[in-house]
């Protein structure tokens, strides 16, 4: 599905990641952890085209990053919902328009009834009016979560999504995440929060990544 093969990233200064080589399988769910600034958005961002690798290969859905054009790299970028670490919206459209945004951009039908099964799902329905400023940091994950899905995306990359929240909140999206998972969808999320990591691992059997010293390495028990 994402397959990266000796890849390295560096934004001018020394390495940041290298030597990178990992393939995140259909349906897999993965939680990539390390230190702050140690280069867990940057990983994601290579994930899904956002970023071109400086060398190596990064293959998104069988394809090579580097020989996709413009219109295929949108094309590719449908297949990835991602949830960024600080939601933004347009503070001035209702909940429901910024949750709908990705499809009316790329002038599909929004269906009135999908939308609102979409928002039940991640408990905003009764928002769908509110504007984003007034909603809670916890709503506005949900509202980006599902802003993220709207399209039917394959993938789901999250980066921090509990960052800003307590901890039942935090559950709350991790059981969001983890349906989606037993629905097929591949999960990654980088996080800080190892206490979320151990939860979800009671409940899906999730492979965590760890970044040290600019390589990422497979977890062992020790979480
Ligand atoms: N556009 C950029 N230009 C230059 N340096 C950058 C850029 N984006 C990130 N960096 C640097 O790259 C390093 C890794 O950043 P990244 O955001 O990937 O780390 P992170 O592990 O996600 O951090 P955090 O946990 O704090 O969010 C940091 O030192 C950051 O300052």
């Amino acid at each position: 599905m994402i397959s990266l093969e000796n890849v390295a990233y560096t934004y001018g200064g020394g390495e940041l990641l290298s030597d990178v080589s990992l393939r995140l399988a259909p349906g897999s769910f993965h939680f990539l952890t390390g230190p702050s600034g140690s280069g867990k958005s940057t990983f994601l961002k290579l994930c899904y085209a956002e970023l071109l690798p400086t060398s190596g290969h990064v293959t998104l859905f069988d394809r090579e990053v580097r020989s996709l054009d413009r219109d295929e790299v949108a094309r590719m970028r449908r297949r990835v919902g991602v949830v960024h670490q600080d939601c933004q919206f347009l503070d001035h459209l209702p909940l429901a328009a910024n949750v709908s945004l990705p499809l009316t951009v790329s002038n599909r039908e929004v269906s009135g009834e999908d939308l609102g099964d979409l928002l039940g799902w991640v408990g905003l329905k009764h928002l769908a009016d509110a504007l984003p400023p007034s909603l809670s940091g916890g709503e506005r994950q949900r509202a980006a979560l599902a802003r993220a899905i709207i399209m039917g995306p394959d993938v789901i990359l999250a980066d921090e999504p509990t960052g800003n929240l307590d901890w039942d909140l935090s559950l709350r999206l991790l059981t969001l995440l983890v349906e989606l998972n037993r629905m097929g969808k591949t999960i990654v999320i980088a996080t800080h929060d190892l206490n979320l990591i151990r939860q979800a691992k009671a409940q899906v059997a999730a492979r965590v990544l760890r970044i040290k010293a600019r390589r990422i390495q497979l977890a062992g028990a020790d979480l």
